[in-house]
């Protein structure tokens, strides 16, 4: 199997300066080799539960969580529904300047260790609030799992472990 890396560096492309991550998964190869690649640093970690944050992060946190052999709980950014109870925190602006209202179904309990996965984090806002879901229900929270680190040093340090395949200057210019 391909590296995750140099899956996600092959496929990976900007479009008028916008990422497009989406690209990555359209290839079953790369597929694999990036919910591998995200899921291999974790397996030591006694994770029981993968949290993932729509829409990217449910499509690679379940296959994560397949893969760690556990499972999936999503956070619902604004509109969708939940059928049951919920914990719900206002994050902080996203790299968009967007401010998000996020759910998460209270189905974690204090004995889960958590890992929140994600495609892409960039000022961490919602990283941060998916952690304070996660430990308002008296789970551990663990750390993340990203294909792509654009976190600054302070954000970066305040999500407990954070791995990645690459760092955003990897990616070349967006505007190329
Ligand atoms: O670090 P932040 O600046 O807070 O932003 C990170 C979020 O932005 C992206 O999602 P996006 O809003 O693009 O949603 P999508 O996955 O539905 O496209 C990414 O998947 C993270 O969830």
């Amino acid at each position: 199997m391909t590296s995750a890396r140099t899956a996600l560096l092959a496929n990976f492309r900007w479009h008028g300066g916008h990422a497009d991550v989406w690209r990555v998964f359209a290839d079953g190869d790369a597929l694999a080799s990036v919910v591998t690649g995200l899921a291999d640093p974790w397996r030591g970690s006694a994770v029981s539960r993968v949290v993932g944050i729509e829409s990217r992060g449910f499509l690679l946190g379940a296959a994560v969580a397949v893969s760690l052999g556990v499972g999936f709980v999503a956070v619902r950014k604004d509109g969708g529904l939940f059928p049951d109870a919920t914990v719900t925190t206002e994050a902080e602006e996203d790299y968009r300047g967007l401010r998000h209202r996020l759910r998460m179904q209270a189905v974690l309990t204090p004995a889960d260790r958590v890992l929140l996965v994600d495609d892409w984090a960039e000022r961490g806002s919602q990283a941060r609030a998916a952690r304070y879901l996660v430990e308002s229900t008296g789970a551990t929270f663990l750390g993340i799992s990203l294909l792509v680190d654009q976190l600054p040093a302070p954000v970066r340090s305040s999500l407990g472990r954070v791995t990645a395949l690459v760092s955003a200057d990897e990616l070349g210019d967006p505007g190329a």
